[in-house]
């Protein structure tokens, strides 16, 4: 069986002494255990390059936050996909509910960003997820369904990551048949869309995931991993995931 993979998105944290911090210890970890479960750091923009730079030649992989639609251009504030690619960037999340809320994100969009992820060779981790209303309505398979729809250009090279809004940094996880439930449909969905390929896509779970309650969380069938926000944050539990990640061998 393949290890899952662990993608730490820090959002909008990490000034420079706390991102060497976790990078020290990513690295000591590192040096210490082989045959690493694929695992991939979202540091903000600020600190791309110089992680970066440490990350090189290690088991780790750079992940990007969020990425324009243009390669370059008259945009200011912006960044492209082609100078994450430039800068060693291989994972961009995208669609992001903190991004979709915050900045009104349409699924149109997010499409057009994946689009010019895969074109600056950049795996785009696209997320869907419901929010609490939606949830208790019973409406999310539909909302999950447009989004899907929506968000994933016609050829789609990516990821796929399930975060339900009510579990993002609430402590609370979805239920393992709430996540078993959301990963067979979206699985089914990639497949009547992209047919082989659509078998291969990874699918992650996001939400509130924390050492105790991984295990349970990697063994829902079809599931490829785990997109990680605050434990990413905190060396010693997001290195006890990669621990566990291991033994799923
Ligand atoms: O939004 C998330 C990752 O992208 C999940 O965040 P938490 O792990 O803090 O709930």
């Amino acid at each position: 069986m393949v290890k899952p993979i662990i993608i730490g998105n820090w959002k909008m944290n990490g000034l420079t002494q706390e991102a060497d911090h976790i990078v020290s210890s990513l690295l000591a970890y590192a040096e210490k255990n082989k045959d690493l479960a694929p695992t991939v750091i979202c540091p903000p923009f600020t600190q791309l390059y110089h992680i970066g730079k440490h990350l090189k030649n290690t088991p780790f992989e750079l992940g990007a936050q969020d990425c324009h639609v243009a390669e370059k251009g008259a945009y200011t504030g912006n960044i492209s996909a082609a100078m994450l690619n430039d800068i060693g960037v291989k994972y961009v999340i995208l669609g992001h509910s903190e991004r979709r809320s915050e900045y009104k994100e349409s699924n149109a969009l997010i499409n057009q960003k994946a689009t010019a992820a895969q074109n600056a060779n950049i795996l785009p981790v696209v997320c869907i997820g419901e929010t609490k209303e939606e949830r208790e309505s019973g409406q999310y398979k539909e909302v999950l369904a447009e989004q899907l729809k929506g968000s994933l250009p016609e050829h789609f090279v990516g990821l796929v990551a399930y975060e339900p809004i009510w579990a993002i940094g609430t402590g609370v996880t979805a239920t393992n048949e709430e996540i078993a439930e959301v990963i067979l449909f979206i699985r089914e969905k990639l497949v009547a869309q992209y047919g082989e390929n659509g078998k291969k896509t990874l699918i992650l779970y996001g939400g509130s995931v924390k050492p105790n309650n991984v295990k349970d969380i990697f063994a829902t069938s079809e599931l490829g991993g785990v997109l990680v926000g605050g434990v990413s944050l905190i060396p010693e539990d997001f290195l006890q995931l990669l621990t566990i990640a291991q033994d799923f061998t």
